[in-house]
């Protein structure tokens, strides 16, 4: 049985008088990689946000290992659960070695200054997001997505058994995103450890998640295998999106290809014949 350190149960969350999740209760699978998806507002970060501790339930509560998080010391969340938050922005003039390290900030105490233990982590977690040859430039002199990878650097270099990654991909090229999910894979299936995670790319998110969560309006809508989750009935229900669902012929995977209709379709995609699509081209 799958057992769950982290859980949340009847949250109602919101900001001020507005009411973003009403009576949500989510568990994280342990040792799997889940991946939240949902449209625009519907609520993900604020259910990531307030699983992480950053934002306080109205009613409610989220339980770390039996405890209520929301009354547990910072130190001790930090110790077993890491968050990388949307649109994360580092101090001006901040190195990267200097980022990474404020990972390792719930493993220090007053008379232990920084030790090789935390040198090391610090560097494998540079090597792991590949941001060792910035390690003395200033996070702010970096393009979005070797920022983005130093951020994910720091996250790793807490070495938590749980992770809350709130649209890690974000300004990512394709290939470094693939190689940032086979790494969150990997840190589920070969080391045990437990991620969440925010994501957009629908296709991505149904060919890495163990677990998918789809949410609108605050709500969970479904959870499952990507098998049993990733339907253009569900697509269109949660995302409002026409599309249909095949497996790719090469991986088996599910992938979800968008409805185009045929008046914006370009005129090349949408030739009959080799001979239109040439002849297309030459006076396109
Ligand atoms: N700090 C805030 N103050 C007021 N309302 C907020 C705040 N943060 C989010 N909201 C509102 O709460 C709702 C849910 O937002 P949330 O950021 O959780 O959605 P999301 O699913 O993560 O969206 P996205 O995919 O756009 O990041 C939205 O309607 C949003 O406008």
């Amino acid at each position: 049985m799958t057992s769950h350190r982290l859980r949340g149960e009847r949250l109602c969350v919101g900001y001020e008088s507005r009411r973003v999740l009403d009576e949500v209760d989510f568990q994280v699978a342990e040792g799997r990689l889940t991946i939240l998806l949902g449209p625009n507002g519907s609520g993900k970060s604020t259910l990531l946000k307030t699983l992480a501790r950053t934002l306080g339930p109205q009613r409610g509560q989220v339980l770390l290992d039996g405890k209520d998080l929301h009354r547990t010391p910072t130190r001790d969340v930090a110790r077993k659960l890491g968050i990388l938050p949307q649109s994360p922005t580092a101090p001006e003039g901040l190195t990267v070695r200097e980022l990474v390290g404020m990972g390792r900030f719930p493993h220090q105490r007053l008379w232990r200054q920084w030790s090789r233990e935390d040198e090391r982590a610090v560097n494998d977690a540079m090597s792991i997001a590949r941001v060792t040859e910035f390690a003395s430039r200033p996070v702010d002199s970096l393009s979005g997505g070797q920022r983005q990878r130093c951020w994910i650097a720091m996250v790793l270099a807490q070495e938590t058994d749980l992770l809350l990654l709130d649209e890690p991909t974000t300004f990512l090229d394709l290939k470094v995103q693939v190689d940032l999910l086979e790494l969150l894979a990997h840190l589920a299936h070969d080391q045990g450890r437990t991620l969440l995670v925010v994501l957009h790319d629908l296709n991505l998110a149904a060919a890495y998640a163990d677990e998918l969560v789809m949410m609108r309006d605050g709500r969970i809508m479904h959870g499952g295998s990507p098998e049993a989750v990733f339907t253009a009935a569900r697509l269109k229900q949660v995302f409002d999106l026409d599309a249909h669902v095949i497996r790719d012929p090469h991986t088996q995977r599910l992938v979800c290809v968008p409805a185009i209709s045929s008046s914006s379709a370009s005129p090349l995609a949408s030739a009959q014949t080799p001979q239109m699509a040439t002849a297309l081209s030459r006076t396109g």
